[in-house]
């Protein structure tokens, strides 16, 4: 399905979230009425905005700034701190990104914190792991023109931990390797060991 635009996507409606969030109240047997929760509803409106802003973002949007400054080798930036949300739970999973390109022969690169802002476009939405993995790596080849990608995803799934298999500690990995990086076994072998090498 592809993504949608976030010129599609309504403002964030804070009085239906309210509601809803009085309803679920409601619903699991609690007083939304009673003084601790009365102010819950606002509450949860506006962490739910913050925590779904990046569906109103675009990748565009954070990769602005460019330079074109003749790098052509890889850069990688490790152990990105990640927090998304699950879209089968709603329920959060953390971790660390590590991105790396190899950029356009042209050099054309990007901020260092453009790559975590782009994390982040994609994270905080509800997600799954895999396809917030492929999304910012298609971003980077398409609008980099990056000549190759590496994204790697390590993450804890809390609905794995707080309820359900209830097993705490379990990661899943992810990756997404394209262009070079996925033809070139030197440069992607180079790749996983900046991710796994022993400074971590
Ligand atoms: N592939 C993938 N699965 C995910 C992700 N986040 C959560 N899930 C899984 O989504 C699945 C939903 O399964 P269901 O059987 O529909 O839901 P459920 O009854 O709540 O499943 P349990 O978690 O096993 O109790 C679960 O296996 C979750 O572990 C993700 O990012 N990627
Ligand atoms: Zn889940």
């Amino acid at each position: 399905m592809p993504e949608r635009a976030p010129e599609d996507v309504p403002a964030f409606d804070h009085a239906r979230a309210e509601a809803a969030v009085r309803e679920l109240l409601a619903a699991i047997g609690e007083d939304p009425e009673r003084e601790g929760l009365r102010d819950t509803p606002a509450r949860v409106a506006r962490a739910y905005a913050e925590l779904t802003q990046g569906l109103r973002q675009t990748a565009h949007e954070v990769l602005t700034t460019t330079f074109d400054i003749g790098h052509e080798e890889m850069i990688l930036v490790r152990d990105i701190e990640l927090w998304s949300m699950c879209e089968h739970h709603l329920v959060p999973f953390t971790g660390v990104a590590h991105v790396g390109y190899i950029p356009a022969v042209t050099g054309k690169i990007t901020g260092l914190s453009k790559l975590a802002r782009l994390v982040d476009v994609y994270a905080k939405r509800p997600q799954v792991q895999e396809r917030l993995t492929t999304q910012v790596a298609d971003s980077l080849m398409e609008i980099l023109e990056a000549r190759g990608v590496i994204v790697v995803i390590e993450a804890e799934h809390l609905c794995m931990t707080m309820r359900g298999v209830k097993k705490a500690g379990a990661r899943t990995i992810t990756s997404a390797v394209r262009g070079t990086m996925l033809t070139n076994q030197a440069t992607r072998a180079e790749a996983m060991a900046l991710i796994h090498s022993a400074a971590r």
